[in-house]
C-alpha cells in the first residue's frame, strides 16, 4: 500500500570532503549534487512506496551558486505529484555551513541564512503497489 502524498519531504545533510573538490576555489562538480539528489529520493521512494525505485527523469535544474569543498549542504525532496508509478519530486540544496580560510586552514561557520545552491525537479518510478 503506496503512503505517498504530496508534501512528504525528506532532507538529508552531510558534509563534503575536502577530496571532491573539482575546480578553481574548491568548487565542486555539479553531479555531486545530483548525486546527492539521488540519494534522497531513494529515501523517499523507500518512505512512500517500500521501494527504493528508480530515478527517470530531470525536468530542470538550476546550479544557482557554486557548493565548495568544506561546506555543509543540506538537500530535500518534496512529492509534489502522484501518478499510478511515477512520482514528481521537487529538490532543493542549502549550504549551511561554510569554511572561513580568510580566518585559519580551519575555520568555518554556520551561515546567517542557509543558501540556495540547486534547485530541480524530477520523476521517480516505483513498481506497482
Ligand atoms: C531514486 C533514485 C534512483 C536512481 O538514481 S536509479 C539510477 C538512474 N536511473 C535508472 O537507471 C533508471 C533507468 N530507467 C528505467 O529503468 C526505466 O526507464 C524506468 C523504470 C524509469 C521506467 O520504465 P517503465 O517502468 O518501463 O516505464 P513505463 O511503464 O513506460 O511508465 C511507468 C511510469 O513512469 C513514467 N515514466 C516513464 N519514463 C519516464 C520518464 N523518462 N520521465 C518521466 N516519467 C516517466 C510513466 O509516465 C508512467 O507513469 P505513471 O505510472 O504515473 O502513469
Amino acid at each position: 500500500m503506496s503512503k505517498a502524498t504530496i508534501g512528504l519531504t525528506v532532507k538529508h545533510r552531510r558534509y563534503v570532503p575536502y577530496s571532491h573538490a573539482h575546480y578553481a576555489g574548491n568548487l565542486v562538480d555539479g553531479a555531486y549534487v545530483l548525486a546527492l539528489f539521488g540519494d534522497v529520493a531513494t529515501e523517499v521512494c523507500i518512505q512512500a512506496d517500500g521501494d527504493e525505485g528508480l530515478f527517470a527523469s530531470y525536468s530542470d535544474v538550476q546550479f544557482l551558486q557554486p557548493l565548495r569543498a568544506g561546506d555543509v549542504v543540506e538537500v530535500s525532496a518534496t512529492i509534489s505529484r502522484v501518478g499510478n508509478r511515477s512520482r514528481d519530486l521537487d529538490f532543493s540544496a542549502y549550504v549551511v555551513c561554510r569554511g572561513r580560510p580568510d580566518r585559519s586552514a580551519s575555520a568555518a561557520e554556520v551561515l546567517g541564512e542557509p543558501l540556495e545552491i540547486t534547485r530541480a525537479k524530477g520523476t521517480v518510478v516505483v513498481p506497482v503497489g
